[in-house]
């Protein structure tokens, strides 16, 4: 059965300390159900596994935050992008929440969500992780069948969980404080530092996005060839072994098979062992410092809630050290 990881955390001053934030919240794209998923993650008995088999201290305030006393009243559309103040107003606060459980060194698990709220968790840990450790900057893998790095110009659906990596690595700016001009220089990643895996459904301007500004990016093509043994070796060695790592982690990289039960899922993807080996060897580096599950929405599929639920869980438990022997 489990047991808890042996593996030396770097990066972490509490590294047995587990910081978890629910946030059911979905404004970042448009169906209902993906604000659900905190609730369904934790009745699966994600947490308690945590606990009882990996032996983490979990920091979790038993709340699902969906922000509501935060709502803006009205909420047009603003450069294209649909609900900005609303999703601007719950990743600022998220980023404060992420923001005090990394600066107390303490592993940071965000349960999404949509995918915009990754705004909010890795703008907090990018900051604390600054001020902790002499200016570190924060590298994230980002595993995703898409890239999520429309500016809100160059977007074809508005909807902001297609934007956070724009945001995040200043490629899209913008100074009205109540649509992200919250956002500092501290809390901003280096594209040098970013790495994608799983993508397979990337949009025409966002590919020339990643050309650019020669992005490190892993496609499914790129895993059919050197299989995903080798794409994260190259992943890592990108990264560098001396960086805190956060991993950002769509349940929709996984083929549909694994993870039916998302707003957007694409064919083709990783299949569960996969995504679990992904962030098995990340756990592995000792240098992982956060990670965000998005995207599980229980409500797309009745058959396949439970297996896009399970998969999830699998995938969390891996990162936080699980290992099969
Ligand atoms: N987090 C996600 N599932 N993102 C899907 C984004 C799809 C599309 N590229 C868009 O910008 O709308």
């Amino acid at each position: 059965m489990t047991q808890p990881s042996t593996i030396p955390q770097k990066f972490l001053t509490r590294p047995h300390e587990l910081g978890v934030v629910a946030v059911g919240f979905s404004g970042g794209q448009c169906k209902p159900g993906v604000e659900a998923a905190p609730v369904a993650l934790i009745a699966s008995g994600l947490l308690e596994q945590l606990r009882d088999d990996l032996d983490y201290d979990v920091h979790y305030d038993n709340m699902v935050h969906n922000y509501t006393d935060i709502m803006p009243t009205s909420d047009s559309e603003y450069r294209n992008m649909k609900k900005p103040r609303a999703v601007s107003a719950v990743t600022q606060r998220l980023s404060e929440q992420a923001y005090e459980h990394a600066k107390q060194g303490k592993f940071v698990l965000t349960l999404g969500g949509d995918h915009s709220i990754a705004i909010g968790t890795i703008s907090g840990i990018a900051k604390a992780i600054r001020e902790r450790l002499e200016g570190r900057e924060l590298a994230v893998i980002w595993v995703d069948a898409h890239a999520d790095i429309n500016t809100p110009e160059i977007s074809q659906s508005g909807n902001i969980h297609g934007m956070p990596v724009a945001f995040l690595t200043g490629l899209a700016k913008e100074e009205n404080k109540d649509i992200f001009g919250w956002l500092e220089k501290e809390h901003l990643i280096n594209v040098s530092k970013l790495v994608y895996i799983g993508l397979r459904d990337v949009d025409r301007e966002e590919k020339k996005l990643l050309r650019e500004h020669s992005i490190r990016a892993f496609s499914m093509h790129d895993i059919d060839r050197h299989g995903i043994g080798r794409v994260v070796e190259m992943a890592l060695a990108h990264i560098g072994n001396d960086t805190p790592i956060h991993l950002s982690f769509d349940v929709d990289a996984l083929d549909p098979q694994w993870a039916p039960s998302t707003g957007t899922p694409v064919r083709g993807g990783l299949t569960l062992r996969e995504g679990d080996f992904i962030a098995e060897c990340v756990h592995q580096t000792g240098n992982l410092v956060g990670m965000d599950l998005v995207e599980v929405n229980p409500s797309l599929e009745t058959s396949g809630a439970s297996d896009t639920i399970r998969t999830g869980c699998s995938l969390v438990r891996s990162a936080l050290g699980d290992s099969l022997l």
